[in-house]
């Protein structure tokens, strides 16, 4: 408490209490139901004759003493003549968490409506005494206030939604909350707030009521945003508000051995309100507007609270408060908050009475955030104030040393392909090889620490059973486990779905030609992965999916699972980027791709503005609620976060060093020792932005014609998808441009492109990154981009230049290092190659050393772990 914030309460209170002729309440209440708590004397009594006069339908006085009750409401209906059913009394102890939600499931079950409660009762004591485990004031005034409050939630949400309402709950305060002390609360010793006021040694008591108001104006601040989210200035939002009715004459102080004193009687006497005065301002309180949500109130009107509040040493304060205060109402009420659907959705999926969100009320923030923070934990909530306005959500990635051993859990891992693929030769056995591309690359490195299975399509279709026998026993061995598709099925699904429909949306494309057939077999494909995993997860086992050819995957195999009465933890991870949902909605099943996925456990992408655009996709689409790395859907909670993919730095370390490799790069070095060496290695993917490259690069050749006949592009194109015909397409395009450039600009002795169009052997690729003095990367649109982390791999002696798309996810880790450009501006593109090939060699090293830390400290392995151990934490 401040000089000046104690003389200003005090002098408010005077200037009130002297000079200020409050309003005599009018609202007419016709129709409406309110509940007064603490209403058989004092303010709470006034305040509910008020509200009986003013025509309210239903009255529902709650009391501790029923007898007291009944006499007071006989005498509010007799001085205001209404009828008898306009008042009901009911029992309510504020001091027993177990009458709070006795009372709070009758209000539930039993009133059509609730428009406002004035929770009124409250004490205020010297004598330190434990009320249910928490210190009394603490636990009346301020522990049961907001356990009926939160209890009475989906009460006055439904009762918004269904007449147009915006409900208040209303809680008196005081001036008095000007004279706390911020002592206790501050939490020096770092013991928790609540422990602190608990404890009988070193509660002041003397100050507890005044601390008492100034916590409840600090938990109707944080729950006036939480409450109702987006509708918080709705004419449909749940009011929290409240007001101050200045010192009253009343019963209140009579609790404290100070406000028995003659001179406090006299003071009483002389300064105080009469009881009926100080109910105008709760009446105006509990019949106010949206307006008044979070707000502290003095004469019916908003007021600033104390500096208690309004600095930011308060603002910290209050945040932690309200953190301890929900834990503490979780701790009383874990099984409660919400009505039944809400409540059994989140442990028995498959009950019947799921929560709709197009038919329940909005879910509420509140709600949300605890249904979260009781799902999820605390870590996974560490800040409430970051519910709503954090902009990043940072997942773990604590390197694989600094993991907290979690009991160890089986690995599935799932993606449409296996990482090898078998080839039948001639003789009748089977082979395997690596397949390429990033996904592969990227659980590569998890191979390395963490023992799994993985499941997948080996890319054939065998239709004898001898034959796809053979074919499990020899993948066996590298714990693949086959999933056999047809081939016509595999095909739709793959080559159709998958990557002529799927892809290009995900790769923010529109205009795309939905094909139902095609939609029927990627359903189809992601059944039968289904029953392949359901058949094969045991309970406890992690189930880790990957990428856009199975986002149907999570919800299948979930009904699957819990058809065998299974819990199922699923992860799943996009490798793609993900568009915002005015691009996604093209799709005419962008829904199901969206339920789908969301059925997962965790859902993981590599950047934040993928995440955020998967989220804000899931509420305009869905009607789901997010925030930050949640999102709640129907039943389940499922979290989000952003785990950055990376390469293993060490294989390519290590295959630099040998003989072969060695070699390799002294002839390369030879080969072009006076012409500087631009390297690109992509799968021939129009999202590569290979045709951009190329035009970037004649671009270069034309405005900077020094380098004619000096510089190489070396463009490793790795054939992809080529039974989809824009592949095949842009394979002859690009075919068409390499030999344009090359006949304009080439030399007997010279070529400006060397074009491979095929597969490269790793050791060839490491020699290639290696005596390159620029990697151009020119993406579209590209998830991550792996081949950027390889090229700087490579480039320890050189530390040659990475210039980068900056529509590659990389390009958001990378910024610092790279030289980056819009791969369309041709332009720019041919002055960042320019700069990259003339940059001085300190600028080089500097640039260098910041992608080389980038690269090994998020390599694969730790992408992989951080997911898992990320997974491993959550419940089903
Ligand atoms: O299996 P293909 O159809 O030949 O395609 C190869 C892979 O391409 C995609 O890779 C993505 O994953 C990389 C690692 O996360 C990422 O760096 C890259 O930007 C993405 O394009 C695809 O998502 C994988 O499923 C394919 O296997
Ligand atoms: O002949 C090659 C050339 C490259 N790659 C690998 O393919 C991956 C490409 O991953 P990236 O994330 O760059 O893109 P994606 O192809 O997955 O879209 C990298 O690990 C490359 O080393 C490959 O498998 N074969």
């Amino acid at each position: 408490m401040s000089a000046g914030s104690a003389a200003h309460g005090a002098l408010t209170t005077i200037f009130s209490n002297f000079f200020v002729s409050l309003p005599i309440p009018k609202t007419n209440l016709t129709g409406q139901t309110y509940i007064v708590t603490g209403s058989n004397a004092g303010l709470g009594f006034e305040s509910s004759r008020h509200i009986n006069k003013l025509g309210a339908e239903k009255l529902i006085m709650a009391v501790r003493s029923l007898s007291k009750g009944a006499t007071a409401r006989a005498e509010i209906l007799r001085s205001t003549g209404r009828e008898e059913s306009s008042i009901e009394v009911w029992e309510l102890d504020m001091g027993s968490h177990e009458s709070i939600k006795n009372f709070a499931a009758r209000v539930s079950t039993t009133l059509p409506r609730v428009d406002g409660v004035l929770a009124n009762a409250g004490i205020m004591v010297d004598k330190f005494r434990l009320v249910e485990g928490d210190e009394s004031i603490l636990a009346i005034n301020v522990v049961g206030v907001f356990l009926l409050f939160a209890l009475l939630i989906p009460k006055l949400r439904e009762s918004a939604d269904k007449f147009q309402i915006a409900p208040r709950f209303t809680i008196p305060n005081s001036a008095l909350h000007y004279m706390a002390s911020l002592k206790e609360v501050e939490d020096k010793n770092g013991r928790g707030i609540f422990n602190t006021l608990n404890d009988s040694k070193t509660a002041n008591m003397a100050d507890r009521y005044n601390l008492s108001k100034l916590l409840v104006i600090y938990a109707c601040r944080e729950l006036a945003d939480k409450i109702n989210g987006d509708t918080k200035n709705s004419s449909t939002a749940i009011v929290i508000n409240t007001p101050n009715p200045s010192y009253c004459k009343s019963a209140l102080q009579l609790g404290t051995e100070q406000g028995r004193t003659t001179s406090a009687k006299l003071f009483e006497k002389v300064l105080a309100r009469t009881t009926e005065e100080g109910s105008r301002t709760l009446v105006h309180g509990v019949t106010s507007g949206p307006e008044t949500n979070g707000q502290y109130l003095t004469n019916c009107h908003v007021q600033t609270p104390s500096s208690s509040v309004t600095s930011a040493k308060g603002a910290r304060i209050q945040k932690q408060f309200f953190g301890e205060l929900v834990d503490r109402l979780i701790s009383i009420a874990p099984e409660m908050h919400v009505p039944r659907h809400m409540t059994s959705t989140i442990l028995t999926p498959d009950q019947a009475d799921f929560a709709d969100p197009t038919k329940d009320p909005p879910v509420l923030t509140f709600i949300f955030y605890w249904q979260a923070k009781r799902h999820f934990g605390m870590e996974f909530f560490p800040d409430l104030s970051s519910i709503t306005k954090s902009p990043s959500c940072e997942t773990t990635t604590s390197t694989s040393k600094e993991m907290p051993s979690e009991p160890k859990r089986n690995l599935i891992v799932v993606s449409n392909r296996l990482p090898l693929s078998v080839k039948r030769s001639e003789d009748g056995s089977y082979h395997s090889s690596m397949s390429s591309g990033g996904l592969v690359t990227s659980l590569s490195g998890l191979t390395k620490t963490t023992e799994f299975r993985w499941f997948g399509w080996p890319g054939m279709s065998p239709k004898e059973a001898e034959e796809q026998e053979e074919i499990r026993r020899s993948l066996a061995s590298h714990n693949a486990i086959p999933v056999f598709l047809d081939e016509e099925l595999a095909h739709k699904h793959y080559n159709g779905f998958s990557n002529q429909i799927l892809w290009p949306i995900l790769h923010y494309q529109s205009g795309v030609t939905y094909d139902e057939e095609m939609w029927e077999a990627y359903k189809k494909v992601n059944e039968i992965f289904a029953d392949y995993i359901a058949d094969a997860a045991q309970e406890e086992d992690l189930i880790w999916v990957h990428d856009y050819h199975l986002m149907l995957l999570p919800k299948l195999l979930r009904e699957r699972m819990a058809k065998k009465k299974r819990q199922a933890c699923i992860g799943f991870s996009l490798h793609t980027p993900f568009p915002p949902s005015e691009t996604l909605k093209v799709l005419p099943v962008a829904k199901d791709i969206l339920e789908g996925t969301l059925s997962s456990t965790l859902v993981g992408f590599h950047t934040d503005d993928y995440r955020k655009n998967f989220a804000e996709s899931c509420e305009y689409l869905l009607n789901a609620r997010s925030q930050d790395s949640a999102i709640l859907y129907k039943d389940r909670l499922v979290k989000t976060g952003r785990f950055t993919v990376g390469i293993d730095p060490d294989k390519f370390n290590e295959t630099l060093k040998q003989d072969e490799v060695q070699t390799r790069i002294k002839d390369l070095n030879e080969r072009y020792k006076d012409i500087k060496v631009i390297v690109g290695v992509d799968r021939l993917d129009y999202i590569k932005g290979l045709t951009q490259k190329l035009h970037g690069f004649e671009q270069f050749l034309t405005d900077y014609p020094k380098w004619q006949g000096k510089v190489v592009l070396i463009q490793v194109a790795v054939p992809s998808r080529e039974d989809v015909k824009e592949y095949q397409d842009l394979e002859t395009a690009i075919s068409c441009q390499v030999g344009k450039i090359n006949g304009k600009f080439s030399k007997p002795e010279y070529s400006p492109i060397i074009y491979l169009h095929r597969s490269i052997p790793f050791t060839e690729l490491t020699a290639l990154y290696s005596i390159a003095d620029m990697c151009l990367l020119t993406s579209s649109r590209d998830g991550m981009n792996l081949v950027a982390f390889e090229y700087v791999a490579c480039q320890e002696q050189r530390n040659g230049v990475l210039a980068l798309s900056e529509f590659a996810g990389a390009s958001v880790f990378m910024a610092d290092g790279t030289v980056q450009f819009h791969p369309a501006n041709i332009k720019e593109m041919a002055q960042c190659i320019h700069k990259g090939l003339t940059m001085s060699k300190e600028e080089r090293k500097e640039r260098y050393d910041k992608l080389k830390k980038f690269v090994h400290t998020n390599t694969s392995a730790k992408w992989g772990q951080s997911f898992v151990t990320e997974l491993s934490k959550r419940h089903v």
